[in-house]
């Protein structure tokens, strides 16, 4: 029993626990994550450096390094002839054979998945002769669409260009190119902007909105910016210490956060209409005190709590539940009915 995920849903992450487990220590680097990625949407995962954003993107993909293993939980999702899969279950046989042509990534660094001494006419070509039946020919006309497609200027004479050849951000939709070449129905983006300077950042995120409407392809997208969150995603997902503790729709999370940590990231989100006030005069830069504690040393209760403002004894008693806030939004947090 593959277990059961709603019809316009493509992914369904259900209680994931991946564990990093040696004879010293149990890392919970998701502990218990569970959340929704519509068809033809972008969810955003979001959360400080260690919070388990990309641990729950590698579990996804089947690409955890060990001492890694999942130790409980689903991660259901619908192929494209609408087969639904449980990938916490898969082999790397299977997860080789789904990667790149059903699900397909996009690094910080496009060097992680670009090789240094092939053309990268040649790598896209590779890509799509690895699940396709194309000849030499066909697969270099596929490329040279798909260089198109990511809207790289003369495309033509951009095909036998090496990477180091080409600029961060070409670079980049390169590997976006590659990511798409064989229409994947699901793209997950680990900070694929992060790198990049703000003009050519806005860029590339422009470029997947325009992808995403002309593919249809949905995007689970992991930033610690929420400023780029804003700017792509349908739904968010807020992480810490391995676990969600804020769950809402774009609009929703904006208008109102429900869990304090929330409200902290967004207040250290530059914002030059907020922090420059009306004669010019900077506002003092806001922070979260402290940092994100180790993942094997989490405080009992809300992991939150010795960093919270809001913080009640309570707090400290029991790790508060996910609990509903709105129609489709949820906190992980005692007081979010203050909020
Ligand atoms: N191979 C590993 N062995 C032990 N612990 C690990 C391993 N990989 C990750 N972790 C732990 O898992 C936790 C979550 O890491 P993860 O990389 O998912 O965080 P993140 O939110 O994506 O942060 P970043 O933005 O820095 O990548 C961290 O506390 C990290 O120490």
């Amino acid at each position: 029993m593959t277990g059961s995920i709603a019809p316009d849903t493509i992914l369904s992450v259900q209680d994931l626990r991946t564990w990093f487990v040696t004879k010293r220590f149990a890392a919970k680097a998701v502990d218990g994550v569970t959340f929704d990625l519509k068809r033809g949407q972008t969810l955003a995962v979001v959360g400080e450096s260690g919070s388990g954003k990309s641990v729950t993107s590698l579990s996804i993909m089947g690409l955890l390094s060990r001492p890694g293993i999942i130790a409980g939980g689903k991660i259901l999702f619908r192929d494209r002839a609408g087969g639904v899969h449980d990938l916490a279950a898969f082999t790397p046989r299977q997860f080789r054979r789904m990667r790149g042509k059903e699900i397909a990534m996009i690094f910080q660094e496009p060097m992680t998945s670009l090789n240094p001494l092939y053309t990268v006419g040649d790598q896209i070509g590779e890509m799509i002769a690895l699940h396709e039946p194309v000849n030499r020919q066909e697969a270099r006309q596929r490329a040279l669409a798909m260089l198109k497609h990511v809207e790289i200027p003369d495309a033509a004479s951009r095909l036998d260009d090496y990477p180091h050849q080409m600029s961060g951000g070409m670079r980049q939709r390169v590997m976006i190119a590659m990511a798409l070449a064989c229409n994947p129905s699901l793209l997950i983006a680990d900070e694929p902007t992060t790198a990049l300077d703000v003009t050519i950042q806005a860029q590339i995120l422009d470029l997947l909105r325009r992808l995403q409407a002309g593919f249809g392809m949905s995007i689970l997208f992991i930033t610690h910016n929420l400023g780029v969150v804003a700017e792509i995603a349908h739904d968010v997902v807020v992480m810490y210490g391995g676990r969600v503790v804020e769950q809402a729709p774009v609009n929703d999370l904006f208008a109102r956060q429900r869990h304090p940590y929330t409200r902290g990231l967004l207040a250290c989100t530059p914002d030059a209409a907020r922090d420059i006030d009306a004669n010019g005069e900077r506002q003092a830069l806001h922070s979260i005190p402290g940092t994100v504690p180790p993942i094997t040393a989490l405080p009992p209760g809300c992991a939150f709590g010795p960093r919270c403002s809001m913080a009640l004894q309570a707090c400290s008693a029991a790790i508060p539940e996910l609990v509903p806030t709105g129609t489709a939004s949820f906190s992980r947090c005692i007081r979010s009915a203050e909020l």
